[in-house]
């Protein structure tokens, strides 16, 4: 999927931050613009008070950077802004410089569809100093809405239990753009297709879906409506049942299923929109039943989430088919991940790249510096821990011990020998020629299933979930806490 090219018909540069091209400037006014340097984007806590995160936009980050230049009109937009006093806010040696400008960092990143960890980098950027801090704010537009939402479609989901989960989510998304990265994300998190025909044209996504009361209304009664619709969707009607009274509605179903079956064609089932799910659908399945529908599904919406579906279930409703929308696209009770981008080393004038610390008050928000990737441990095809360590540093194979990063008291013994391992960060860009096609969007919902299924139930609980464990291998811990100390000590020293 070309999104610059079929949604915004060329550059993307200045979809960012004002902060970002000032800095550019500065970094280009003072030499510093081609300095090396390393970036990680990540986050610090699951979305949802959730035990995962799940990986998703990364075939729009693709296209961004392989699209990533300075068109004719932004310059002309960028040279005409002025500073508060009137001048010119940008030399015009660093526009031509912007012009000019060719993508040429490395990007290493986590493939969509992979469940991820607090403080574990999902992308790491080399590359010169100007084009990582240009990146920042795209990267982290992308990632953190549809790792969002495919979060929260996953949870929702695995609340669903397998059962499909229609994604109908267009009319209360973020405008348009939201709600088709919303689309995709969502599809990605396992729903089984999506209500909104331009999602399904741009990304190949399955689009599905029944009517609205307003075809009911529309009719003198609702008998006649559902005699029409299935007059023209003879093999594919799912009837609204709740327009004016349920239990009438679900028996009005049944006589067209029943007039549908007298010529060979058979109703697929009904849809409960309003009132006690529960009680409605229970009430339906026992008239379908005893009317020789056994295969009629009900399909239930109004409002849904992953918690009123798993009260549904507790409660013995028999719903076969969840249509979900606004909870699911707006990820209603949690409207950003809160992934952030920080410089973690740079490369000094003796050509060596020097890890970079920043500390904080608070102890979570202390970087982790260096030049890492992450292993995700497997036995038995089941995840028992990830590592974050430095990537030119030999793991000891007679094991070693992952710490923590918020607790230190928090250790796990690894022995490396007795499981299968996997780099969580792939190479997708090699000084700035991508190396990695993205998979089809098929194979990216089947990775996010494998990975969900890789991981034990209890950390993909609703509520409370088992923490898993991530940590620092021990070598990049004590560079950490050394580099922790240097740095109060020059604070001491210069207070
Ligand atoms: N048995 C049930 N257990 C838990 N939650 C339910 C049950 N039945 C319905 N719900 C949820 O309760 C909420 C009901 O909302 P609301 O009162 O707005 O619906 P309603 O009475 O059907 O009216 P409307 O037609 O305006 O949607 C929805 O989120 C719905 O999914
Ligand atoms: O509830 P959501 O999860 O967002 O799912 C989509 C909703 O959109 C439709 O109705 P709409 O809300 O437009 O009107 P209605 O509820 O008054 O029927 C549909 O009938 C669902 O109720
Ligand atoms: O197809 C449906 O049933 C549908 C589509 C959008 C919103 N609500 C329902």
């Amino acid at each position: 999927m070309k999104i610059t090219k079929d949604l915004y018909q060329g550059s993307l540069a200045l979809l960012t931050d004002f902060y970002q091209l000032t800095m550019a400037y500065a970094y280009w006014k003072s030499g510093k613009g081609e300095q090396e340097a390393v970036f990680n984007l990540f986050f610090r806590k699951h979305p949802f008070q959730g035990g995962f995160t799940l990986a998703a936009g990364l075939d729009y980050v693709i296209d961004y950077c392989s699209n990533f230049r300075f068109g004719k009109e932004d310059i002309e937009y960028l040279s005409q802004m002025k500073a508060p006093d009137g001048s010119p806010q940008f030399e015009k040696g660093f526009l031509e410089y912007l012009s000019e400008l060719k993508f040429s960092c490395d990007i290493d990143a986590v493939e969509e569809g992979t469940v991820v960890f607090p403080n574990a980098p999902m992308v790491r950027v080399k590359g010169p100093l100007i084009q990582c801090q240009l990146l920042e704010t795209p990267l982290l537009n992308i990632l953190n809405f549809q790792s969002l939402i495919a979060t929260k479609a996953a949870r929702i989901n695995l609340a669903a239990k397998g059962e499909p989960v229609l994604e109908f989510g267009l009319r209360r998304a973020q405008g348009i753009d939201g709600a088709l990265a919303a689309s995709r994300a969502a599809y990605i998190g396992g729903c089984a297709s999506t209500s909104n025909v331009m999602a399904g044209k741009l990304f190949g996504i399955p689009v599905s879906g029944t009517h609205a009361h307003s075809w009911i209304m529309s009719f003198e009664t609702e008998l006649e409506a559902f005699e029409a619709y299935a007059d023209a969707f003879p093999n594919q009607c799912v009837f609204l049942v709740d327009t004016y009274d349920t239990i009438n509605g679900i028996k009005n179903a049944i006589k067209v299923g029943q007039a549908l079956r007298k010529k060979g064609k058979e109703m697929m089932g009904i849809r409960i929109d309003s009132g006690d799910l529960a009680y409605f659908s229970n009430q339906a399945r026992e008239l379908l039943d005893e009317a020789g529908f056994p295969e009629a599904k009900i399909v239930a919406s109004n409002d849904l989430d992953e918690h009123i579906i798993t009260s549904l279930k507790g409660q013995e409703a028999s719903i076969n088919v969840w249509g979900v929308g606004t909870k699911l696209v707006t990820a209603f009770d949690q409207p950003a991940l809160g992934a952030v981008y920080k410089l973690s080393a740079i490369k000094t004038e003796n050509g060596i790249f020097q890890p970079k610390i920043k500390i904080s008050q608070q102890s979570l928000k202390i970087n982790i510096p260096g030049i890492h990737n992450v292993k995700r441990y497997y036995s038995n095809d089941k995840a028992v821990a990830d590592m974050i360590y430095l990537e030119n540093e030999e793991i000891n194979p007679r094991g070693t011990v992952i710490i923590d990063p918020t607790d230190p008291t928090r250790r796990k013994r690894i022995m490396p020998a007795f499981y299968q391992e996997e780099d969580l960060l792939k190479p997708i860009f090699k000084k700035g020629k991508a190396v990695y096609q993205s998979p089809d969007i098929q194979k990216i919902r089947e990775r996010a299933q494998k990975q969900l299924d890789s991981f034990d139930k209890t950390h993909k609980r609703l509520v409370n979930p088992h923490l898993y464990p991530v940590g620092l291998e021990e070598n990049l811990h004590h560079l950490r806490m050394e580099l922790v100390l240097q740095a109060k000590k020059m604070e001491n020293g210069n207070a």
